[in-house]
């Protein structure tokens, strides 16, 4: 990892902050090669060069590591100019990181929780998480894009809810992203998955139910004897 050019991604086939890394790159038109980790048998190599949070996506360029999807997003739009992902706009900027920043922090963890949880926790997280999906469903209402006509960082930051949320509520007999509820949102997430780049680089929904089923359980059981 010592050529200046070699753009290395440290990833794993079911995650939604890997895939839009990759989803980034493919828009832009980088080549980058990828290392699969086994998330439960950490690598020596991912411990290197993640060492404060271990996780992926871990992303190489030239041998620099960037972690943390969100910013890694940020440096690839920044070091490759073509197909700009933020708006130019400062504070269209500002709504676009901050609108990320409401997905990751409220919707995703709460789904998360909802997911692997029972009881009045479930009912609470799947409360918080609507509520964020509603605001959420504010900003999408009348356009295509959260990038306005094509896709851009917000899309890529939120896309997960597309393909992912529906597997989640599937797995954990919830439904958060209730189309009739969400129908902008409903609409948003047909067209993303419909987008020729994003349709090639979706993992099987099959394969996504079997993962998800078996993290559950293991969660739950590892809940019910703590
Ligand atoms: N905030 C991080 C989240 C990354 C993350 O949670 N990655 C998961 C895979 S989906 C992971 O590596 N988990 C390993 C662990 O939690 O030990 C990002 O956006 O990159």
């Amino acid at each position: 990892m010592t050529n200046p050019k070699e753009v290395e991604l440290l990833g794993l086939w079911v995650s939604p902050f890997v895939r839009r890394v990759e989803w980034a790159l493919k828009l832009k038109g980088i080549a980058y090669g990828t290392i699969e980790e086994d998330i439960l048998n950490k690598s020596a190599l991912l411990l290197r060069l993640n060492p404060v949070h271990q996780k992926v996506p871990v992303f190489v360029h030239g041998g620099r590591v960037v972690s943390e999807s969100l910013l890694i997003l940020e440096y690839i739009d920044e070091t490759w100019k073509q197909s700009p992902l933020l708006p130019r706009d400062p504070y269209d900027r500002a709504m676009a990181r901050f609108w990320a920043s409401v997905a990751e922090g409220k919707l995703e963890p709460n789904a998360w929780v909802a997911l692997c949880s029972e009881g009045e926790e479930k009912e609470r997280a799947i409360e918080l998480a609507t509520e964020a999906l509603g605001h959420i469903e504010g900003v999408i209402k009348g356009k295509a894009f959260f990038g306005g006509e094509g896709i851009g960082y917000l899309d890529l930051a939120i896309g997960w809810v597309s393909h992912w949320l529906p597997v989640w509520d599937k797995v954990g007999s919830m439904k958060i992203f209730d189309q009739a509820k969400f129908p902008a949102m409903a609409a948003w997430a047909s067209r993303f998955v419909e987008h020729p780049m994003i349709k090639e680089n979706l993992p099987p929904r099959d394969k996504m139910v079997v993962y998800f089923c078996g993290k559950r359980s293991r969660i739950m059981a590892s809940k019910s004897h703590a």
